[in-house]
């Protein structure tokens, strides 16, 4: 599936940056192209629920993956694919990003994709990893995630490429980078998108350790932006969202990309060794190794 609708994908340029355009021939990706005829279009893809509001200009994706989200090649797919449509549609403006998923806004990269896996598989998952973020972190239109839930990893990843984080205040929840506890390194653009967030100094310890935030740490070290009672999470989006629609989309959008676009450069430059270096580090047998030990204890209900 997920094939089929890579194959649906054609890049086109914009300034330095390559960007999906979604094909449409594809049944699964044609069900996202239709926001525009009404004030309120919604499309559900099978992994992420869309809804477009075009008089308000507000889009909410919905993580629909259960049980937790875990980002997978399809998902990541339809993730890029669907932020794409969004982009291209001039009747957005902003966009949320949030999950239906109770308790949980994303497990992170699905840990399956890089576990068993032909070399062929992991340089197709980490080049889709790379496009979402690339997408994500670059885009031009508003993005705040409505984080309902725990969100390590590539879930943090996600939080962090948006403009603004909105964190349910649930003492259960936590965030951060924990690709250390796994056995595993955060890439250097994992890295720099927490850099850019959390300042130098957090960064080195986070990462080092793996550190799992509460929700108040998180916004004690500029993790997250603000936290709100779990029910009022979507209000409290759509209004902050309605703020920062009132600043001139093109004024916005360049600070943004002022500030972003060195950074998604630096990626730009250097994918294919990205992606090579991904490839050679996941197949080793001591990674396979710690990686198969960490799903045995998610199994075990350790973790
Ligand atoms: C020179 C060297 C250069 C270095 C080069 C670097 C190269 C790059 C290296 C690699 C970089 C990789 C970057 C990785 C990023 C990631 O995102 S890794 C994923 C990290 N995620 C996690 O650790 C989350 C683990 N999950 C949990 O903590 C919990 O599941 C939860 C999310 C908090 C939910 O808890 P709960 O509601 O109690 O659900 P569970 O019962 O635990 O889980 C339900 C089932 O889901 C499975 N599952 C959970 N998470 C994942 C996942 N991420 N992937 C796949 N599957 C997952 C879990 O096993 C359960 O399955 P079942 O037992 O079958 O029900």
């Amino acid at each position: 599936m997920a094939a089929v609708l890579r194959r649906g994908i054609k890049f086109i340029s914009f300034g330095s940056s390559q960007v999906f355009s979604g094909g449409c021939k594809h049944g699964k990706t044609s069900t996202l192209s239709s926001f525009s005829s009404s004030n309120r279009n919604s499309s559900s893809s099978s992994k992420i629920k869309v809804d477009l509001d075009s008089s308000t200009g507000i889009a909410v994706m919905k993580f629909q993956n259960p049980p937790v989200n875990s980002m997978n090649l399809e998902f990541l797919t339809e993730f890029s694919i669907g932020l794409e449509k969004l982009e291209l549609d001039k009747s957005c403006r902003g966009v949320i990003l949030t999950s239906a998923q109770p308790k949980i806004f994303s497990a992170g990269l699905d840990i399956l994709d890089m576990y068993g896996k032909t070399p062929e598989h992991y340089e197709e998952f980490w080049r889709a990893v790379q496009d979402m973020w690339l997408k994500l972190y670059g885009y031009s239109k508003i993005t705040i995630a409505a984080i309902n839930g725990s969100s390590p990893a590539g879930g943090c990843l996600v939080s962090m490429a948006s403009d603004y984080r909105i964190m349910a205040d649930n003492p259960r929840y936590r965030i951060g980078l924990n690709e250390t506890q796994l056995g595993i390194v955060a890439p250097f653009w994992f890295k720099d998108t927490m850099v850019n967030t959390v300042g130098h100094r957090t960064t080195e310890l986070s990462l080092q350790f793996g550190l799992m935030y509460s929700p108040s740490d998180a916004l004690k070290i500029g993790l997250v932006d603000q936290l709100v009672p779990e029910e009022n999470i979507l209000s409290t989006a759509t209004e902050t969202m309605t703020k920062w629609l009132d600043i001139p989309d093109h004024a916005r959008e360049i600070s943004k990309s002022m500030l972003r676009k060195p950074t998604v450069d630096r990626l730009l430059a250097s994918r294919d060794a990205d992606i090579k270096n991904f490839v050679s580090f996941i197949a080793k047998d001591s990674i396979q190794k710690s990686l198969g030990l960490y799903l045995t204890m998610l199994k075990q209900r350790k973790v």
